[in-house]
């Protein structure tokens, strides 16, 4: 197997500062993925697998439970190293800078980010801070949380501590971080789980929202998402065959290196 690193690009727009308007776009950026492999345990997931993503695209993640959805989730985020292949973005490979990656992305897990103590407004107060390139104003930051409580419907929740909140309310708490701490590559791992149908809608539209800004969106679900013109990609699509594994001596010499003596 070859692993050709993305390509890099002499007009590469600089990565975004974070900010709090609304009226935010997303500069032209493209990230992507060739070759990877993904080994959990002594397992291979998925071999050979690439994808890319352009301004307001999204890819919809879909296969059985154990396909590896959210091991690539994880792949992508940074979270989990790929066994072979490689993840950049038009400017450079993801290892080349870290940084500057997990500053272009947010990641949405099966754990929400909420700690127990702090209300929903400090949480969210948290994250825009954390995540800012630059101290954002106190003024610019009680904006940003106010807005990003009211799209989720958590205004009447903003003084509730997380450790009460129920599981949906912890859910729309967690997806309202994306707004007050904004990046262009949201990888959301279902998404939809413990929402209403109501939330969902509002999900769906913050998504087309983001889109249209320029945001690019990877999400695994088991459940219909409304993504219009997103590309799907089955991770069945990429299971690896123990044979063909061994087959491989480049990905035979990589899972040997990595596997427990
Ligand atoms: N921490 C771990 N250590 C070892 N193996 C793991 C770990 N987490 C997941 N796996 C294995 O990796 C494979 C892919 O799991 P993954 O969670 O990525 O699948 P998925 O498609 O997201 O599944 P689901 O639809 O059930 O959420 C499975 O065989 C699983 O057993």
């Amino acid at each position: 197997m070859r692993h050709h690193p993305p390509p890099a690009s002499a007009t590469a727009p600089s990565p975004p500062a974070t900010t709090f308007a609304t009226d935010l776009r997303f500069p032209d950026l493209r990230f992507e993925g060739r070759g990877l492999v993904c080994l959990r345990g002594e397992r291979i997931v998925f071999g050979n697998l690439g994808f890319g993503l352009g301004p307001g695209e999204a890819l919809l993640l879909l296969g059985p439970n154990g396909s590896g959805k959210s091991s690539l989730l994880r792949l992508m985020a940074g979270l989990l190293r790929p066994l072979a292949g490689e993840l950049g973005w038009h400017d450079g490979p993801v290892r080349a800078d870290p940084e500057r990656h997990h500053a272009r992305t947010r990641y949405v897990g099966h754990t929400d980010a909420v700690k127990p103590v702090l209300t929903a407004a400090e949480t969210l107060r948290f994250w825009a801070r954390v995540c800012a390139e630059t101290a954002p104003s106190r003024a610019a930051l009680d904006a940003a949380v106010a807005e990003a409580l009211a799209r989720l419907d958590l205004t009447r929740l903003a003084d509730v501590p997380g450790r009460m909140l129920s599981a949906g309310q912890r859910r729309r708490l967690n997806l309202a971080r994306l707004l007050a701490a904004p990046a262009p590559l949201w990888l959301m791992d279902e998404p939809t789980t413990a929402l209403d149908r109501a939330s969902v809608r509002i999900l769906e539209d913050l998504l087309a929202e983001h889109r249209a800004r320029g945001g690019m969106i990877a999400l695994s679900t088991h459940q219909t998402v409304d993504l219009p013109g997103a590309r799907v990609l089955d991770l069945d699509a990429f299971a690896v065959d123990p044979l063909d594994l061994h087959a491989d001596p480049e990905m035979r010499a990589a899972h040997l290196a990595e596997s427990p003596a």
